[in-house]
């Protein structure tokens, strides 16, 4: 793969952060000039300069996603490594994590190596392995942590997703263990014993379709019990997805008692509601379930007050198979990296609640920090200034699209907002100043400069 990108691109008329309009210049992998509009050096056209009309569109620095699953290795009919990653990069990200629940396990050395060197191999996106917790996410025994933190891969965050680290013996011990090399334990919050067949969020909806309950204090005690065992060990809690009003004021109160703690909520629980289920379309199945709309309110609260620090897409592709089915043996999930940034739009920018800094804290300075990937030679979430990495990504807030599952870049089409429409486009993604996407699609490694609006 080359890192080093040889066409220069100037974003004429871009406008950072949703600020006022400039020139941004885009060379040897790096952002080279901000100009005012018309006044870059490397404005004309020609040896080697490709010069896009970026006017009205917003440029954000690339998105950075804590929690993606790209299911390879073990269900490549779901997800592949080259299809999540091209994916991501046409939803705007230059970087992932993707998370430890694959068959095998990444729980050794080995595996996230294999999954770090498929995504740098597939060249859409940074793909930053995340490392099991416990072997085999079985909840028993603390998987090679410190060697998976040595490998290649450079692995800082670690996670059972998809099942929550119950043992509080074994949460304790991961959290002291990820300490010596900066890491982060980011638990998927589910009280095992609370949520035994569960289906979808308990309460009123649940009740009426006869559906067992998913309450939220299964969510809630265990994200109590982990800022409390954070707080004693002094180390560092990610809680991935939150999606109860009562964990944004856990959350909320041991951020204001200085525990280390950072959550994440995903667009899909900042806009849909458990009344989807009325219609038993296993699409909308997800763990977490999908909440109340005052649930949704706290979160996108959260959010807008930085009790909550990012959004993650949980991007959770399913082959047919495992969503063509009855509501009960469906699998949970749904995908996202394709819908984030404009759910976010939607949710919180349309409604006043963030600006565009916001965003691209919340999507990319933020989570880029929580995994530790804000530094070095690769280097994400960086400011929009001259001389950082060229991991830009260019949004058109006025348009608006009608989301079909199946005109997308993900091997699934396991949607939740199929056939809505949805503010805002994701026009152009570059990495390290190589365009991934360029007029909305997707641009193979080596075909650069191809479908400019020039
Ligand atoms: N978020 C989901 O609904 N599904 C996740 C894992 C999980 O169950 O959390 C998946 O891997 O499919």
């Amino acid at each position: 793969m080359s890192s080093a990108a040889t066409t220069t691109y100037v974003l004429r008329g871009a406008r950072p952060l949703g600020g006022e309009p400039v020139d941004l210049v885009l060379s040897g992998g790096v952002i080279a000039e901000i100009a005012p509009v018309g006044a870059a050096r490397a404005g004309s056209e020609g040896d080697g300069t490709v010069v896009v009309d970026a006017t009205g569109l917003v440029a954000l620095p690339g998105l950075v996603d804590l929690h993606t699953h790209l299911r390879e290795p073990g269900r490549e009919d779901a997800e592949t490594i080259g299809s999540g990653t091209r994916a991501a990069a046409a939803g705007g990200f230059t970087a992932v994590h993707a998370m430890a629940n694959t068959t095998p396990v990444a729980d050794t050395a080995g595996v996230v190596e294999q999954v770090w060197r498929l995504g740098r191999d597939a060249g859409w996106v940074d793909v930053h392995p995340v490392g099991a917790v416990s072997v085999g996410l079985a909840g028993q025994q603390l998987a090679e942590l410190g060697a998976m933190a040595d490998s290649a891969a450079r692995v800082r965050v670690f996670s059972d997703d998809g099942k929550c680290v119950d043992d509080p013996i074994l949460m304790r011990r991961a959290l002291e263990y990820v300490k010596a090399f900066d890491g982060v334990v980011a638990q998927h919050a589910q009280e095992p014993r609370l949520t035994e067949g569960a289906q979808m969020n308990e309460g009123v909806v649940s009740a009426e379709l006869g559906l067992a309950g998913w309450p939220a204090v299964a969510e809630e005690a265990i994200i109590a019990r982990d800022v409390l065992l954070a707080e004693h060990v002094g180390s560092r809690l990610h809680v991935c997805h939150l999606s109860t009003a009562g964990s944004v004021e856990i959350v909320r109160w041991a951020k204001g008692r200085g525990i280390d703690v950072t959550a994440e909520v995903t667009p899909h629980h900042l806009v849909l509601t458990d009344d989807l289920a009325r219609g038993y379309d296993p699409t909308f199945k997800v763990n977490p379930p999908l909440r109340t709309a005052e649930d949704v309110e706290a979160v996108r609260e959260g959010l807008a007050d930085g009790t909550i620090d990012i959004v993650a897409t949980d991007h959770a592709p399913h082959a047919r198979e495992d969503k063509d089915c009855e509501w009960a043996a469906a699998a949970f999930g749904m995908t996202g990296l394709e819908t984030a940034l404009s759910v976010v739009q939607q949710t919180m920018v349309d409604t006043g609640r963030l600006t565009w800094a916001d965003v691209a804290r919340v999507l990319s300075s933020a989570p880029a920090r929580i995994g530790r990937i804000d530094a070095g030679e690769h280097a994400q979430g960086r400011p929009l200034e001259v001389g950082e990495p060229a991991n830009v990504t260019l949004v058109d807030p006025a348009a608006r699209r009608v989301v079909d599952g199946a005109g997308q870049a993900t091997a699934s089409t396991n949607t939740p907002f199929q056939g809505r429409e949805l503010p805002g486009a994701v026009v152009a993604t570059f990495l390290r100043g190589r365009a991934t996407v360029l007029d909305g699609a997707p641009v193979p490694a080596g075909a650069d400069a191809r479908g400019v609006r020039a």
